[in-house]
């Protein structure tokens, strides 16, 4: 199977566009020039669009097994595929949780049959994430697992992060933190501050999130281990993180888009899609991230994919369950409001997207080269359409941005060398 992307446009390394065409065979780019002319069985007109990698998201929830109702490993590829998303790590608060070898083996197999894109299983760092025991960490390495975290919750006890962090170390896999002490979460469902005394609702303090980090980083110090902050959304937290990696410590951080474009001002009504977790913080910290994303403190931007039910939803902020989806408006999002507002550079973008990711966790994923796999999404920067959630692929719809106006809409996403998503009329 052959396909030739014609008239396309490619990023320079100077971030400059510049025509380019691509020659895929067997899953693998072949040949990159300014024009190719050999036959191949399909041909892909990109005339007017970006040939930019396929994206890497390093924090998914596809909810299978046992929260089908909300994804599954089908719809939620699906959906990165529609996204631009070729690789995805899938967490593992699932049920069961991917504990043990053989649990991980099952979602092995339902990746192997169902998956649109590559999907990276986590396994956990405890057992059922109760965090009281470890969980056999060489089998789950042997069985694929592409790092340990028990996201959803906070590992509370240093000890038993310092236990997880040297058995991570010595085989060389990292440990991906979900940072909230449970003493301090005060019931909230919001940020304590400005939103939640407006609403009358419980917070939960910055300190929450922070005293985590700063805690695993000493941790992560002593047992010389690569140790991940998930969804960083503090200021005091990006401080931590900044004078961590100054002292030479392996740490590294993910912000999502939702906390890159909003703070608790924008939370309208009692609306449970402004509900995530961490919560959106407030504006000082909000200006917090994009300053740590530009200099470097944080690594890169992963979407935090949590698709509820509607009806969960409809519970409100105090009842809902925590979370929002991210995978379909990830990069239009971004794109518009970081981008065409003059915040981040397109290539800074899909870095951050792409290589970014890949270099953290040392894939060889997110880059456009020669012999490398082809995965690769079709962007169209000028296209304008408002996000629907009636339109998503993804089972969830739960998201604050309807009815946002954005550009930047992928068109076709081709992952191991296969047209995964293409949108209506775009295709050969
Ligand atoms: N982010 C969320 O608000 N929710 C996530 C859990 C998590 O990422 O901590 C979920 O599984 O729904
Ligand atoms: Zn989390
Ligand atoms: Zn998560």
């Amino acid at each position: 199977m052959s396909i030739i992307i014609k008239n396309g446009q490619l990023l320079t390394s100077e971030g400059e566009l510049m025509k380019a065409e691509l020659y895929i065979e067997d899953g693998i780019i072949k040949e990159i020039h300014d024009e190719i002319t050999r036959p191949a069985d399909e041909i892909i007109d990109a005339n007017g669009k970006v040939i930019a990698p396929g994206f890497v998201d390093l924090h998914v929830h596809l909810r299978e097994p046992g929260g089908e109702k909300k994804e599954t490993i089908a719809t939620g590829t699906q959906a990165a595929a529609r996204g631009g998303f070729t690789t995805v790590a899938a967490m593992p608060n699932t049920r069961p949780v991917p504990d043990s070898k053989e649990q991980l083996e099952k979602i092995q197999e339902r990746i192997k049959e169902t998956a649109e894109v590559r999907v990276l299983p986590y396994a956990s760092i405890t057992v059922r994430e109760l965090g009281q025991e470890l969980t056999d960490f060489e089998g789950l390495k042997e069985a694929g697992a592409f790092a340990f975290t028990d996201d959803g919750v906070g590992i509370q006890e240093a000890g038993m992060m310092l236990k997880a962090m040297k058995k991570a170390a010595a085989l060389d896999m990292a440990i991906v933190a979900h940072c909230e002490d449970n003493t301090l979460i005060n019931q909230g469902s919001l940020h304590e501050g400005k939103k939640s005394a407006e609403l009358g609702m419980n917070g939960i303090p910055s300190a929450c999130e922070a005293v985590h980090i700063a805690r695993d980083v000493l941790l992560a110090e002593a047992a010389d281990c690569h140790y991940h902050v998930c969804h960083i959304s503090t200021k005091e937290s990006v401080r931590t993180v900044r004078d961590a990696k100054r002292h030479g410590i392996r740490v590294t951080a993910e912000v999502t888009p939702h906390h890159l474009l909003l703070n608790e001002e924008h939370i309208t009504g009692n609306d449970a899609n402004f509900k995530m977790n961490p919560p959106l913080r407030s504006k000082q910290d909000h200006l917090a991230l994009i300053e740590g994303l530009l200099d470097g403190t944080i690594d890169f931007i992963a979407t935090d994919h949590a698709p509820h039910t509607s009806e969960e939803k409809a519970e409100g902020i105090e009842l809902a369950p925590f979370g929002i989806v991210g995978l379909e408006t990830a990069f239009p999002l971004l794109y518009t409001e970081m981008v065409e507002k003059g915040i981040l550079t397109l290539k800074q973008l899909i870095d951050f997207l792409t290589v970014k990711p890949a270099e953290a966790f040392g894939l060889s994923y997110g880059r456009l080269a020669v012999g490398g796999v082809a995965d690769i999404v079709l962007l169209d920067l000028l296209h304008e359409e408002k996000i629907d959630p009636t339109t998503f692929l993804s089972k969830g719809k739960n998201t604050p941005f309807a009815g946002w106006n954005c550009k930047g809409w992928p068109v076709l996403t081709i992952a191991s060398g296969k047209i995964v998503w293409s949108k209506e009329g775009v295709t050969a």
